[in-house]
C-alpha cells in the first residue's frame, strides 16, 4: 500500500498552522503558518523540504489563506492527500474520540464555542474554509478534550450545585489532550515500558500550559478545567485565582465581566507578573539574567505553581514512573525544568544538572539523576500534535472504510 498523507490544520483566531504529514516519513514534507489574517500585513510562510518561502497575502481571511495554501499542499502530496485533520479545542462531553466532520459535528462544535471562545470559533473557520475549498475530501475533528474524557467523576466535578453540571455542562474538561497522549506514549517507548502499564505526570508548557496524570494510557486528572484558563500560570493567562476575584473587581473597581475576562486571558500570566515585559519565556530568561525583578518573579511563580500542580496530580497515580516535560518551554528551558524539579523532592524526583542543560529542542532525553529502577524518571519529550492528529485522522478514515 502506498503511504498516505494527511493535511493537519490548527486554526487560531488570526493564524493557521498547517502541516502535511506522510504516515511513513518522520519529517513533514511541508509545513507552515498563515499569520495576521484579516489585516493588511497577512503573510503565508512555509517550508517545503529545504526551501523556505514567504508570501504576502494582504487582506486575506481564513478562507483566502486556505485557498492559497491548499494547492501547495496538494502539489507537495503528489495526489496522495487522503484527508484533512483539524485540531478542535473543545468537544465538550460529546466527543470521546476524533470524529468525521458531518453537519451535526459542526453544530456540536458551534454549541460548545461559549466554553472556548478564544479557540473554537477559529477552529470552525478553518473547517468551514477547508470544506469550501475541498468539499470531496474527508475532514476529521481531533479534540483537545477527548483524551480527558476518562477522568473519574471525582476529578471532573466542581463543588457547585448539581444542576449546573446536569443542565449546563459546568465541569472540568481539560485540554492539550493530543499532546499529553502523544508524549506519554513516547515516554513509555523511550523508557522501555508498556504504555498500558505505566504511570506518568506530563507538563505541556507552550503559550497555553497544562499538566496531566496518566495511568496505563488514560488521563486521570489534568490542570485545565471548564475552559483553558484554569490551572497553571501561562503566557498571558492567569491560571488559578481566587474564584471571588470577579466579584471583588466588579464591586471595588466597577470592572465589567468583559474587562475582567480580557485581563485574565490576555494581560496576566508571565506577561502580567513581569509588569508587561513579555509573555515569552526566552525574553524573560534574558531579562532575568540582566537583573529584571519582574522577569525573575514571573519565572519563580511559573515554576512553583507548576510544581504544585504536579504534586497535586500525583494523587491520581498509583505510582510514578516519570515526569515528562514538553511544549516550547518544557523542551527548551533548562532553567524552568531545574527550578520546577527542585520543588518536587518529596516525589523522589532528582535532576542530573548536566543532562538537563544538554537537552535541547527537537531531541528527547532523560535528565534524571540515578537509577530509574529506584526513582522516577525525568524525560524531555518533544511533542508532535500534528503527527498525533494525522494518526487519529487516518484511524477515523480506516473505521469509515471498514464500516
Ligand atoms: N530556547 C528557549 N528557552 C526558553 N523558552 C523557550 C525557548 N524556545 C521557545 N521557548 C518558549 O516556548 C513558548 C512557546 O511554546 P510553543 O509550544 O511553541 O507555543 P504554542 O503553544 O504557541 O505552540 C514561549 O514562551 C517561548 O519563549
Ligand atoms: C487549549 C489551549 O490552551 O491551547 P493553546 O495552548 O494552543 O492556546
Ligand atoms: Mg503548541
Amino acid at each position: 500500500m502506498t503511504a498516505r498523507s494527511v493535511l493537519v490544520i490548527n486554526c487560531g483566531s488570526s493564524s493557521i498552522k498547517f502541516a502535511l504529514v506522510d504516515e511513513q516519513q518522520e519529517a513533514f514534507p511541508l509545513h507552515g503558518i498563515a499569520e495576521r489574517l484579516g489585516g493588511g500585513e497577512a503573510t503565508l510562510r512555509w517550508q517545503h523540504g529545504d526551501e523556505l518561502v514567504e508570501r504576502a497575502i494582504p487582506g486575506s481571511d481564513h478562507q483566502d489563506a486556505l485557498a492559497a495554501l491548499l494547492p501547495l499542499v496538494e502539489q507537495a502530496a503528489g495526489g496522495q492527500l487522503h484527508g484533512i485533520g483539524h485540531r478542535v479545542v473543545h468537544g465538550g462531553e460529546r466527543f470521546t474520540d476524533a470524529s468525521l466532520i458531518r453537519p451535526e459535528t459542526l453544530a456540536a462544535i458551534r454549541e460548545t464555542s461559549p466554553l472556548a471562545p478564544l479557540h473554537n470559533p477559529a477552529n470552525l473557520l478553518g473547517i468551514e474554509g477547508a470544506i469550501k475549498v475541498y468539499p470531496d475530501l474527508p475532514q476529521v475533528a481531533v479534540f483537545d478534550t477527548a483524551f480527558h474524557q476518562t477522568l473519574p467523576e471525582h476529578a471532573y466535578r466542581y463543588a457547585l450545585p448539581e444542576r449546573l453540571y446536569r443542565e449546563h455542562g459546568v465541569r472540568r474538561y481539560g485540554f492539550h489532550g493530543t499532546s499529553h497522549r502523544y508524549v506519554s506514549a513516547r515516554a513509555a517507548e523511550i523508557a522501555g515500558l508498556d504504555a498500558d502499564d505505566s504511570c506518568w505526570l506530563t507538563a505541556h508548557l507552550g503559550n497555553g500550559a497544562s499538566t496531566c496524570a496518566i495511568v496505563n494510557g488514560h488521563s486521570r486528572d489534568t490542570s485545565m478545567g471548564l475552559t483553558p484558563l484554569e490551572g497553571l500560570v501561562m503566557g498571558t493567562r492567569s491560571g488559578d485565582v481566587d474564584p471571588n476575584l470577579h466579584g471583588h473587581l466588579a464591586r471595588t473597581l466597577g470592572w465589567s465581566l468583559e474587562k475582567i475576562d480580557t485581563m485574565l486571558n490576555k494581560d496576566s500570566g508571565l506577561l502580567g507578573l513581569s509588569d508587561g515585559l513579555s509573555n515569552d519565556m526566552r525574553t524573560l530568561e534574558q531579562a532575568r539574567d540582566q537583573g529584571h525583578a519582574g522577569a525573575a518573579l514571573a519565572i519563580e511563580v511559573f515554576c512553583y505553581r507548576l510544581a504544585k500542580s504536579l504534586a497535586a496530580l500525583s494523587c491520581a497515580l498509583p505510582r510514578l514512573d516519570g515526569l515528562v516535560f514538553t511544549g516550547g518551554i518544557g523542551e527548551n528551558s533548562a532553567l524552568v525544568r531545574a527550578k520546577t524539579v527542585a520543588h518536587l523532592g518529596l516525589l523522589g524526583l532528582a535532576m542530573d544538572a548536566e543532562a538537563n542543560i544538554r537537552c535541547v529542542r527537537g531531541r528527547a532525553g532523560a535528565i534524571h539523576a540515578g537509577d530509574p529502577q529506584r526513582g522516577p524518571r525525568i524525560l524531555v519529550v518533544p511533542t508532535n500534535e500534528e503527527r498525533q492528529i494525522a494518526r487519529d485522522t487516518l484511524a477515523v478514515l480506516d473505521r469509515q472504510a471498514s464500516a
